[in-house]
């Protein structure tokens, strides 16, 4: 049995209510799945497999997650260094940037080239919001996590897939299939196109907004923030 999906405008919807009736805050739930993001990798590539992560960080709240991932990993011991070529001015991004550059993380200009000399990649670009083409600046950085053969780690999306319908049938990220996926809340229909090691995070849902919005909460395990299920979202 599949873990039920949520569609992109189920997911807004579920983010609204959180930040709404639910009382969270959005810096809140950020650090959760952030959180989440930086035990899948430390997971799935411990620092003994290389220390170097480099974290695509896209201009929505995907990005934002990629960030707090990026902070989480450089405590655990990893070197992370991050691509932002798309800075919003809100008062949460810039805080979550100067809280990196706190931390001496570098921030990098050229991702083809920062791919050269690193041992694992996460894809903070896009999340539940992506629609149509992908724009510039990022065909370019798709197209390069198409063609490594390094373990890219993506964040709730692979970026440049539809939500519902999966990868673009021609063009860039057409070829894009990351190694390893974290949905947050609950997986998204695109994860019927997903052949990799999925996980789900984003511990922060109470039971009745879950039976609401008709999607079940995994069985998290002690103070684990993600939990591994199929590619598809199959229990394990
Ligand atoms: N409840 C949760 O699970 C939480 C999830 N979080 C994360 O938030 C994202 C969704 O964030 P949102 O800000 O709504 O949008 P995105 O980051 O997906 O992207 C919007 C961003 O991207 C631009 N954009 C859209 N399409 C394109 C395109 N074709 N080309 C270029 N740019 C594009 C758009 O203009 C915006 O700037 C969710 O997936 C989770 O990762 C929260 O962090 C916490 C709660
Ligand atoms: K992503």
């Amino acid at each position: 049995m599949a873990l039920k999906t949520l569609s992109a405008k189920a997911a807004a919807a579920l983010d609204k209510e959180l930040m709404s009736t639910g009382a969270f805050s959005i810096d809140q739930l950020m650090e959760l799945a952030g959180l989440s993001v930086s035990q899948a990798v430390y997971r799935v590539h411990p620092i003994e497999k290389g220390k170097r992560v480099l974290v695509a960080v896209g201009p929505g709240n995907n990005g934002g997650d990629g960030l707090v991932a990026a902070r989480h990993l450089r405590h655990y011991g990893y070197q992370p260094s991050v691509y932002y070529p798309k800075r919003p001015k809100n008062d949460l991004y810039q805080r979550l940037a100067k809280q990196l550059e706190d931390l001496n993380i570098p921030f990098v200009d050229d991702f083809p080239t920062a791919l050269q000399s690193t041992d694992h990649i996460v894809d903070a670009i896009f999340g539940f919001s992506f629609s149509g083409e992908v724009r510039e600046p990022f065909p370019a950085v798709i197209q390069a996590m198409s063609e490594t053969k390094l373990t890219v780690t993506s964040v709730d999306a692979p970026s440049s897939w539809d939500i519902e319908d999966g990868p673009p049938k021609s063009g860039v990220g057409s070829d894009f299939h990351p190694s390893v996926l974290v949905s947050l809340t609950a997986p998204k229909p695109l994860v019927k196109h997903f052949r990799g090691r999925h996980f789900v995070g984003g511990r922060f849902v109470a039971p009745e907004i879950a039976r609401k919005y008709d999607f079940e909460v995994p069985e998290y395990e002690g103070i684990d923030q993600v939990v591994e299920i199929g590619p598809g979202g199959q229990k394990l």
